[in-house]
């Protein structure tokens, strides 16, 4: 996905892309304006994991170094491909004031906000963008026989939020008559999973926000960890319900019902070594809760699940892969269990609420076709953002290198554009990004010491009351035996009483 300014046979020949702001004159990065300037492009070049043997091969390799070596670089709060808008969470001609995005629980949300937002995706969805074009081939193919074309297609605002996922899934194309090899994916399975997603749902929040005119339009999230099978936001008024007719389909109730899907003809860009393209193709297939075929993934997660992997302190831990354990990133992904183990059969949170919806969201190639993938991953989100509150991490916990390829700190996530790195998305959402979460988290489950200081405590207390009745008990069968208290209402009993007790005294 390149802007459609740089994408022009001059423009790859030069392997720069750096456009003016503004159309009446060529002033590259708004430099003239101080919003940024055109510099060399760094692209992470240290080790990567054992998983990509290959080198050479694919153009996602050093990105965008195959199609871009120089571009814009914009200052202060200055933002966009060519530092004509502003950074995340900021507005205004000179991007001076800042805008609260406040991304709430679908479920909260009025009746009317249910309807702008899910008016709004429909939008999306057939709006084209107005500055991104993407490739249906690959570098080696993009530039037509005569140099005087490029094969690049517009597409719509939504679909680009598919294509660019699909693009960082797709595999290797090793040549004709060849497998293309499926080991390598630049947004799952490793310390980028986080980053990546977070990136690629503030793009599509800028694009809407843009779209629509409103800078505060904020995403909202699906808290998908309440277990159960039931899918509590497949219905009419929001992500569309279950057709009564077809049990894998939406009813026609829903302007979802009339979406249509990209990137579904996987075996041709394989073997052909094409790329996916803006045609749609067809309907969204959804079935919540119903693969009989894999019961693990008819129950959605549950919120202790939350809790547990809020806990895990490791962001990632070695080989920083789908088989780490005790790694939050892992466990929140879903590859390990929420309390950090491994196991293979495993799929949690995250992975598991995929695989819930049973249908094209649970296909990796092409999730996000169906826009429960919006919510679904606004909430892992959220859930990232909350252990970086907790756990303040220094953002050298982030691994340097020898993580899958894609997944390194400083490597630029694949395909986005401007180029963008994981440590840039490795950070607080309020503070840094524009954005903040309206919403609670379950208990923090009592650590060890915690649990003996009440266990000790609680002990304290029964002993205390055990001794307190006992002291009473005797006291009172003393009493019986010897002296005798007035019971309440005896006056008659009292005048002895007294009488005796005055004696005694
Ligand atoms: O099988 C899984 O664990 C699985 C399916 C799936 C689909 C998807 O879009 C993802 O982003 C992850 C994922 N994991
Ligand atoms: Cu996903």
């Amino acid at each position: 996905q390149f802007p459609r300014a740089c994408v022009t046979p001059e423009g790859l020949g030069s392997a720069q892309c750096c456009p003016s702001p503004s159309a009446l004159e060529s002033d590259p990065c708004g430099a003239r304006s101080g919003r940024g300037r055109c510099v060399d492009v760094r692209a992470d070049a240290r080790a990567h994991g054992p998983q990509y043997p290959y080198d050479g091969r694919d153009d996602r390799e050093r990105w965008p170094r195959r199609f871009f070596t120089r571009t814009c670089r914009c200052s202060g709060n200055f933002g966009g491909f060519d530092c004509g808008g502003c950074a995340h969470g900021f507005t205004g001609d000179a991007c001076e004031r800042r805008v609260p995005v406040v991304r709430r629980n679908v479920m909260q949300l009025r009746a009317e906000e249910k309807r702008a937002f899910v008016n709004a995706l429909d939008q999306a969805k057939r709006v084209p963008h107005p500055h991104i074009v993407i490739a249906p081939r690959r570098y080696s193919e993009m530039l037509a026989p005569d140099n005087s074309t490029t094969h690049f297609q517009n597409i719509s605002i939504y679909n680009l939020f598919v294509w660019t996922h699909y693009y960082s899934v797709s595999k290797t194309f090793l040549g004709a008559g060849q497998d293309s090899f499926g080991g390598v994916d630049f947004s799952h399975e490793g310390p980028g999973f986080l980053t990546w997603h977070r990136y690629h749902l503030l793009q599509l929040e800028r694009d809407m926000q843009d779209m629509l005119g409103d800078p505060s339009f904020a995403l909202p999230y699906w808290n998908f960890a309440i277990g159960g099978s039931e899918c509590d936001i497949c219905t009419d008024d929001l992500m569309g319900a279950r057709s009564s007719f077809d049990s894998s389909s939406i009813s026609s109730n829903s302007v979802f019902s009339r979406w249509r899907v990209i990137c579904e003809s996987v075996e041709e860009y394989d073997t052909l070594g094409t790329i996916c393209n803006s045609s749609e193709s067809s309907p969204i297939r959804r079935n919540p809760a119903g693969n009989v075929a894999r019961p693990m993934v008819q129950r959605l997660p549950e919120p202790q699940d939350v809790a547990a992997c809020l806990e895990l302190t490791a962001f990632d831990s070695p080989p920083f892969y789908s088989t780490s354990s005790d790694s939050f990133r892992n466990s929140i992904e879903g590859y390990s269990a929420p309390q950090g183990n491994y196991d293979p059969a495993v799929r949690s949170l995250h992975n598991l609420a995929h695989l819930f919806l049973n249908g094209t969201g649970g296909q990796t190639h092409l999730s996000p076709n169906d826009p429960i993938f919006v919510l679904l991953h606004t909430f892992t989100d959220a859930v990232f953002d909350e252990w970086l509150r907790r756990h303040s991490p220094d953002a050298s916990i982030y691994p340097l290198e020898n993580t899958p390829i894609g997944h390194n700190r400083e490597f630029n996530m694949v395909p986005f554009w401007p180029p963008v790195t994981n440590a840039e998305m490795f950070v607080t959402a309020a503070e840094n990004l524009g954005y903040s979460y309206e919403a609670e988290w379950p208990a923090r489950p009592l650590t060890p010491t915690q649990i003996v200081t009440v266990a000790v405590v609680t002990a304290l207390i029964v002993v205390a009351i055990i001794f307190a009745a006992s002291t009473c008990a005797v006291r009172s069968r003393a009493y019986r035996t010897e002296g005798r208290q007035p019971l309440l209402g005896d006056q008659h009993q009292r005048y002895d009483d007294q009488d005796r007790t005055q004696s005694v005294v």
